[in-house]
C-alpha cells in the first residue's frame, strides 16, 4: 500500500471564505484515484488559510499583544474546523476522527486519514512531515496558492524567477529558520529542518491545477518545485 501525504494548504481550502467549487472539484479528483489505483490512500493534513490569519490579526488588535502560543493555538482551532469539513466530504473514505496529534497512536482503517493542527510552534507542513515519516513516506505534497517557489516571494515581487529544483540548505536560506505564528511560506522552516534531516523530498505545487495534481499522483511529468 502506498500512503501519499499532502499538505493541503488552507489558501486554497478556504482562502477567505471556503472554497466550495475547489473542495469537491478535489474530492473527485482523490476519489478517482482511489477507484484507479487500490494500491493507494491518502494522509491529507489541512490548514488553516483565511480564518487562521484573520483570528490571529484579530487577536493583535484587540489586545496590542503578540503571544506567539496564543496566536499558534488560534491557528490550531482554524485548521481543526478545515479538517472536520473535509473529513466530512470524504465521509464515505475516511472513518476515523481527525488527527491532532500525529505522535498518537492511530488508527487508518480507509483509505483517507485527515489531520489537523497539533501544538504550537510550527505550521501543518511540520504535521504532514512527522506523518509522513510514521507512515514511510519518501515525499510530501504540499500544495498551496503558488505553482512553485519563487527567488522571492511573487505577490511582492512579480518579477521573481521561478525555481524547479533547490536543496534544502539553499531553502532554508530562502527562508528563514524563524517559526512566526501564521508565517505565509511555502514550506515551515521548521518543517523543513526536520525533513531535511529525514532526507524526505517535498514536491511543491498549485493546489487549484487538478490537472497537474492528476500528473503528480500518476507520476508523470508536473509543473512545480522539488526541494530534496
Ligand atoms: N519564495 C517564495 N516563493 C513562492 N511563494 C512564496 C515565497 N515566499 C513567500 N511566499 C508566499 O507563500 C504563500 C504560500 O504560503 P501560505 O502559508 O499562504 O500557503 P498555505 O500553506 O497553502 O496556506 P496555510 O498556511 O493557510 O495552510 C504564497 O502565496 C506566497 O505569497
Ligand atoms: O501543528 C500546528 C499547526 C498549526 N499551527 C498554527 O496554525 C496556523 C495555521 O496553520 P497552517 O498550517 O499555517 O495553515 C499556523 O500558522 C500556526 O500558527 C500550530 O501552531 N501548530
Amino acid at each position: 500500500m502506498e500512503t501519499v501525504v499532502i499538505s493541503l494548504g488552507g489558501s486554497i481550502v478556504v482562502p477567505d471564505n471556503i472554497d466550495i467549487d475547489f473542495i469537491k472539484s478535489f474530492y473527485h479528483l482523490i476519489a478517482s484515484h482511489l477507484e484507479k489505483n487500490k494500491e493507494l490512500r491518502f494522509i491529507l493534513v489541512v490548514g488553516g488559510g483565511g480564518p487562521a490569519r484573520k483570528y490571529q490579526n484579530a487577536y493583535r488588535e484587540i489586545t496590542g499583544k503578540n503571544n506567539s502560543d496564543a496566536q499558534d493555538w488560534i491557528g490550531i482551532a482554524a485548521t481543526r474546523l478545515n479538517a472536520q469539513l473535509i473529513k466530512a466530504v470524504f465521509y464515505n473514505e475516511c472513518k476515523d476522527p481527525v488527527v491532532t496529534d500525529p505522535t498518537e497512536e492511530l488508527n487508518f482503517t480507509g483509505k483517507i486519514l485527515i489531520a489537523a493542527g497539533w501544538k504550537p510552534g510550527f505550521s501543518t507542513d511540520f504535521d504532514a512531515v512527522v506523518l509522513g515519516e510514521r507512515f514511510g513516506a519518501k515525499e510530501i505534497l504540499n500544495l498551496s496558492n503558488i505553482e512553485m517557489l519563487y527567488s522571492e516571494d511573487p505577490r511582492k515581487n512579480p518579477k521573481a524567477k521561478k525555481i524547479s529544483s533547490i536543496s534544502w540548505n539553499d531553502f532554508i536560506s530562502m527562508i528563514g529558520e524563524e517559526w512566526t505564528p501564521g508565517k505565509n511560506v511555502p514550506f515551515d522552516p521548521v518543517a523543513a529542518k526536520k525533513a531535511k534531516e529525514l532526507g524526505m523530498k517535498v514536491i511543491l505545487a498549485s493546489g487549484r491545477n487538478l490537472e497537474n495534481l492528476s500528473n503528480i499522483l500518476d507520476k508523470k511529468e508536473f509543473t512545480g518545485t522539488i526541494i530534496q
